[in-house]
């Protein structure tokens, strides 16, 4: 395969990554609904382009990590469907990065959207 085939096939292989995540992981669905619904308020309030663009930063910090989580959930089941300490200990730490982006996030989200909610009462 030429080089620029490789390219094309390494975006389809990571964009596959992405649809399988979205398609097998509920929490991706309410990650992706929770974007959609800050996006639309984002443009009804008319947000700075600054807002925007921190919105945009933890939109794509929540989702990247919850995608790494999911790839860490499959890589350790790959190893072992059976208890282990080590296997909780990957799958709770890298759900734990996901909770922190997320809390950080609805943190974020409220400091930008607080002010042109009580702007527009
Ligand atoms: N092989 C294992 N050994 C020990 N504990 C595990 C193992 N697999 C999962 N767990 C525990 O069960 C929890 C849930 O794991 P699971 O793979 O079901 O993820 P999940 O809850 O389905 O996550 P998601 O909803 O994001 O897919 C983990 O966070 C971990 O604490």
């Amino acid at each position: 395969m030429s080089k620029p085939n490789m390219k094309w096939k390494r975006f389809l292989d990571a964009w596959t990554g992405i649809v399988v995540a979205v398609k097998e992981e509920a929490h991706m669905k309410i990650h992706l609904l929770a974007a959609f619904i800050v996006v639309l308020l984002a443009y009804i309030f008319r947000l700075s382009v600054q807002e925007w663009l921190v919105l945009l930063v933890v939109i794509a910090l929540v989702i990247s990590l919850e995608l790494m989580n999911t790839a860490v959930e499959r890589a350790v089941d790959l190893v072992t469907k059976e208890f282990h300490p080590l296997a909780k200990a990957a799958k709770d730490i890298a759900a734990g990065a996901v909770l922190v982006a997320a809390v950080v996030a609805g943190i974020v989200g409220a400091i930008i959207f607080l002010p042109h909610i009580v702007n527009k009462w």
